[in-house]
């Protein structure tokens, strides 16, 4: 009984979504054991089926690091990013590209949907240069170097309206390129982010490992379901959100600026995490609206 009404109460957001573009991020933390993955990758499926344009972009943080010490190189982060040499950045493509990105393309496929898998640099999807990254120490402010990783000059989503337009559905890695050909490392919820603004999609959704925004980042029962962009502002000036939380807040705040309707966090371990965000009055997470 309880999920045929769940069913009726669907019904008014498919009608509401139809036609529309949703971004989704799913995150290296939400992507820990292949289950979750695939069930991530079914619910993105049913929302095709229903007439939504889903674009999914990935991240694989933990991957990366898991590889690099394997090889003996210990991995560096300045502010959630990591410093990324030459050494780093054929890692991260190896892993991202060569790896998440391809078995997202087959469980897509394996499910029933028409994946195409590409990463920022495809049809110079994201456009990035060298970020620009300060610090400071004591009383001065000095400029660090985090090597290859970038940040969003320009995007330009045609191809991704080619892809959406006849049915695919694009799977897109967080690794970027500048006109000059050098490839960048990009935090993928700020990729996400960027590319749902570009496209000014009706939602952004990111899936981790937490329910949503935590007022207090050691109680899982405290999720904000609902917060507008404001407020989201000010626990980022108050220093209330850390580490992994703060670029899916600064990419939050981006697409909504952008003119993304809303942006949601949600805890991608919970089966059927999208559907029940998307498709129930109350949602599982954390709604950002304008
Ligand atoms: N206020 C907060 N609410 C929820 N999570 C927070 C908050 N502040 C910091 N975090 C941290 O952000 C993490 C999520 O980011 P991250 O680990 O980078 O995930 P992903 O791999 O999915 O991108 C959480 O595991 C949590 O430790
Ligand atoms: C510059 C930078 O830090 N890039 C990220 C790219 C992957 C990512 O963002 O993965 P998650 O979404 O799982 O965190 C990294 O190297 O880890």
């Amino acid at each position: 009984m309880e999920k045929v009404k769940t069913l009726v109460e669907a019904l008014p957001y498919i009608r509401e979504f139809h036609g529309k573009v949703m971004v989704i991020k799913i995150g290296g933390h939400a992507m820990v054991n292949e289950k979750i993955l695939e069930s991530a990758v079914r619910d993105v499926i049913l929302l095709y089926f229903v007439g939504i344009k889903p674009i999914v972009v990935h991240g694989g943080g933990p991957e990366i690091s898991e590889k690099m010490e394997r090889l003996g190189i210990k991995p560096k982060f300045v502010d959630g990013l990591r410093v990324t040499d030459e050494e780093t950045i054929e890692v991260v493509q190896m892993v991202l590209d060569g790896k998440i990105n391809s078995k997202i393309v087959s469980l897509f496929i394996k499910n029933g949907g028409k994946a195409v898998g590409m990463s920022g640099k495809d049809g110079l999807l994201v456009v990035a240069k060298k970020k620009k990254v300060k610090k400071k120490i004591g009383d001065s402010e000095v400029e660090l170097d985090l090597g290859y990783v970038g940040e969003t000059e320009i995007v330009n989503p045609e191809i991704l309206k080619i892809l959406i337009d006849n049915g695919f559905i694009p799977v897109v890695s967080p690794v970027a390129v500048d006109l000059n050909g050098n490839i960048y490392n990009m935090n993928a919820d700020t990729v996400a982010g960027d590319i749902a603004a570009a496209l000014k999609a009706k939602k952004l959704i990111i899936l981790t490992d937490v329910p949503g925004i935590l007022r207090d980042v050691n109680d899982p029962n405290s999720v904000i379901s609902k917060i507008s962009l404001k407020e989201l502002e000010e626990m980022l000036k108050k220093g209330e959100l850390s580490g992994g939380m703060i670029p899916k807040a600064e990419a939050i705040i981006k697409a909504l600026k952008g003119g993304v309707e809303r942006g949601h966090i949600i805890n991608g371990s919970v089966e059927h995490a999208i559907l029940l965000e998307l498709f129930t009055k109350e949602g599982i997470g954390t709604m950002v609206y304008p």
